[in-house]
Order: structure tokens, then C-alpha cells, then sequence
């Protein structure tokens, strides 16, 4: 189950030409400077850019050297910065629009369920024109989703949008590729949504794919474009529990239970924690009477020296999870810390992502 592609294409002052494989499962983010191809790669896919190379989605091919398979042939959805909704139908007869062209043997995508999760049941009769930039792009993802894509395709689906109406779409879109079922591309500009949504991300520049990463290795590489705080940070998925009596919260992920503290208002569930390269200290040993809750088993996988004086440790925890560590050059040489270091990570401080 993978999708395989490589395009080529040529205007007058820019060039694209990537070569990637990448599992066909997941919400994929593209990330990269304006101009850098994002939107021309979402583009190829579809078959809406005349490019050389090929697709491959699983057992299907869109593209080689002899096919060239029509934009309306390929099963896929696009959903662009504005919502181009059908302007003189309802909220419904959007959604349907596509929905009732498929014969319902190709129907893979549940109706209610995909209305009832997107929260459109009330706005249902209104007209297209009646509805606020969320509201638009919420019926401009349902109607994508309701004709069983193979590939949704979203190109920065929030840009346009304020930041309240952003708020209300974002937890939503957590569970798109749940939701959706099928592989999703997701064009953005703002990391805060690479980490709350990607599990892959493709970094380009120049009309190139510099990096094909995790979302794990994007956010740990040092100087990497996607950090918010200008530091390497690890995203850690996993289950939040209640609140205990003292105070405390377990999340349980797949490097093994960890505790916050401090109040938090989301209820229990999946959840992503972002934990900063800078929260993260090491010892060689779990250090007893200290305030710090967590403290995981972990070997030291590399080292890069980052500025003057510091270096980027990168950790691999039970599970395979890994979490960066900004140490000094003076603790990690007292430490003898080096590839294949036993060791154990305090980690200071983590937050949910929102
Ligand atoms: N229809 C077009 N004709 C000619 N050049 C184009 C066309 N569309 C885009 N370009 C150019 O191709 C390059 C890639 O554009 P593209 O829109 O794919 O970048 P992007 O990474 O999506 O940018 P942004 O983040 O600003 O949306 C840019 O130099 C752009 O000016």
C-alpha cells in the first residue's frame, strides 16, 4: 500500500522535479517556502499540470510514460484555500452533488457519519451563499470526502480563514484521516498545523523535496523549518486519562506512561503532547527526590552540535518514539554521553498540542 511518484516540469524561471514513495496512509503535509512547488506537486497529482513522470496509488496508475489519466478520472477530492461551493445550492445539494454521481457500489465513505463529524447537520438547507468562511470549508471537505476518494488533496484548506473559524476547524480536521480513510496531502504554511495533523511531511524548496521525514524527523532536525519556538521538539501521540486526585494526569503513549501536571482543560482521549528540545535534560541514572515527573529509559541515537556551546541530542525511547535533548557541550562531555549512550530523559515540561 504505497504511493509512488515522480514529476517532472518545466516553466519559464521554475523547475519541478521530485521522486517520492511514501505509504498510502495518513495526512502528509507539504511544507515550504512561497514558490516552492507545493501547490504545482498538489496540481501534478491531480492531473491538472501537464508534467512528465509517473503516479502510482497502490494498485492504480494515473501516470507513466504511455497514460496520462484525466483529471475527472481519478478518483481523488481537492478542497483549495477558498471553497468553491455551488453557489445556487443548498448545503445539501453541495454535499450530494458528487454523492449521487457515484453508483453506490463505489460508496465507501459513510454520509451521516461524515455530516454529524464535520457538524453540518443544521446548517443543512441553508444556501451556500449564507454560510461563513468555516462553514464554507467545512461543506467544501464534506463534498470531498462524500465521493469516496482514493486521495484527498487539501492546499492550505485554513489560510484564509480567521483565526476563530480556524480554531473550530482544526479539531475537527484531527480526525481527518480517519475520517477519510484514504491517503490525504495537506499544503500549509503554518507548522502548528504539521504538528497537530501530519504524520509525514515533505519538505521542499526550489521545486524540490529536500526532506521525505516522519513527522517525528521533520521536527527533529536541527534548524529545521518547521520550528515554532526555534528548537527541535518531539510530538508524542498517545491516550490522556482523568485527572487523579492529586493533581495529576497520565497520558499514556507508546514510550509508556507519562505525567502532567498543571490544569487542563481537554477530556480524556487521543491526543498529541509537544515536548521542546530545551525541556528535556539527561542523567545516566533515574534521579531520586527531584521534582521533575518524568524520567524515561532512552538511548542516544546522535549528536549534532548545534551553536556555540550546544548540542542537539537525539533520544530513542522504549517504543521506538524519539524526543530531542538541547544539552551543553560541558554536560554531555561530563556525561561521556556518545551513539549508544544508555541514559534516561527528564523531561520538564510538556504541553497538548492546540
Ligand atoms: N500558472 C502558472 N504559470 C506560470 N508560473 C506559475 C504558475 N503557477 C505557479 N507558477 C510559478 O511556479 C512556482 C511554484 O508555484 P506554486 O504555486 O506551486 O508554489 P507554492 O509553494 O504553492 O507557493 P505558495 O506557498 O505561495 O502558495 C512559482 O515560482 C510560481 O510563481
Amino acid at each position: 500500500m504505497s504511493i509512488q511518484a515522480a514529476f517532472t516540469l518545466q516553466r519559464s524561471d521554475f523547475r519541478l522535479e521530485v521522486d517520492f514513495e511514501l505509504p498510502a496512509t495518513g495526512v502528509t503535509a507539504l511544507f515550504g517556502p512561497s514558490g516552492c512547488g507545493k501547490t504545482t506537486l498538489l496540481r501534478a497529482m491531480a492531473g491538472l499540470e501537464r508534467c512528465t513522470g509517473y503516479f502510482r496509488l497502490d494498485d492504480q496508475c494515473w501516470q507513466n510514460d504511455d497514460l496520462f489519466m484525466p483529471t475527472h478520472k481519478r478518483r481523488l477530492g481537492y478542497v483549495f484555500q477558498e471553497a468553491s461551493l455551488f453557489a445556487h445550492l443548498s448545503v445539501q445539494g453541495n454535499l450530494d452533488y458528487g454523492w449521487r454521481r457515484l453508483p453506490a457500489a463505489l460508496r465507501r465513505n459513510d454520509r451521516d457519519e461524515i455530516i454529524d463529524w464535520l457538524g453540518l447537520t443544521p446548517l443543512l438547507q441553508q444556501r451556500a451563499t449564507e454560510l461563513s468562511g468555516g462553514q464554507r470549508q467545512r461543506v467544501a471537505i464534506g463534498r470531498a470526502l462524500l465521493t469516496s476518494p482514493r486521495l484527498l488533496l487539501l492546499d492550505e484548506p485554513l489560510s484564509a480563514l480567521d483565526t476563530r473559524a480556524k480554531r473550530e476547524i482544526l479539531p475537527l480536521l484531527e480526525r481527518l484521516s480517519v475520517q477519510a480513510r484514504v491517503p490525504v496531502f495537506y499544503v500549509t504554511h503554518a507548522p502548528e498545523e504539521v504538528e497537530r495533523l501530519a504524520d509525514r511531511v515533505l519538505l521542499m524548496e526550489g521545486g524540490s523535496i529536500t526532506h521525505n521525514d516522519s513527522l517525528q524527523q521533520a521536527l527533529a532536525r536541527p534548524r529545521s523549518p518547521l520550528f515554532r519556538d526555534d528548537e527541535a521538539a518531539a510530538i508524542l501521540e498517545g491516550q490522556l486519562q482523568q485527572t487523579l486526585a492529586d493533581g495529576r494526569r497520565p497520558f499514556d503513549g507508546s514510550a509508556g506512561r507519562l505525567w502532567l501536571a498543571g490544569p487542563h482543560t481537554a477530556g480524556p482521549g487521543p491526543v498529541r503532547l509537544r515536548i521542546l528540545a530545551s525541556d528535556v535534560s539527561v542523567a545516566l541514572a533515574p534521579v531520586p527526590d527531584i521534582s521533575i515527573l518524568n524520567q524515561l529509559p532512552a538511548r542516544v541515537q546522535s549528536l549534532t552540535p548545534t551553536s556555540e556551546g550546544r548540542v542537539l541530542l537525539m533520544l530513542a525511547l522504549a517504543g521506538g518514539q524519539q524526543i530531542p535533548a538541547q544539552l551543553s557541550a560541558y554536560s554531555v562531555g561530563q556525561l561521556q554521553l556518545t551513539t549508544g549512550s544508555e541514559c534516561y530523559a527528564l523531561i520538564k515540561a510538556a504541553a497538548l498540542v492546540d
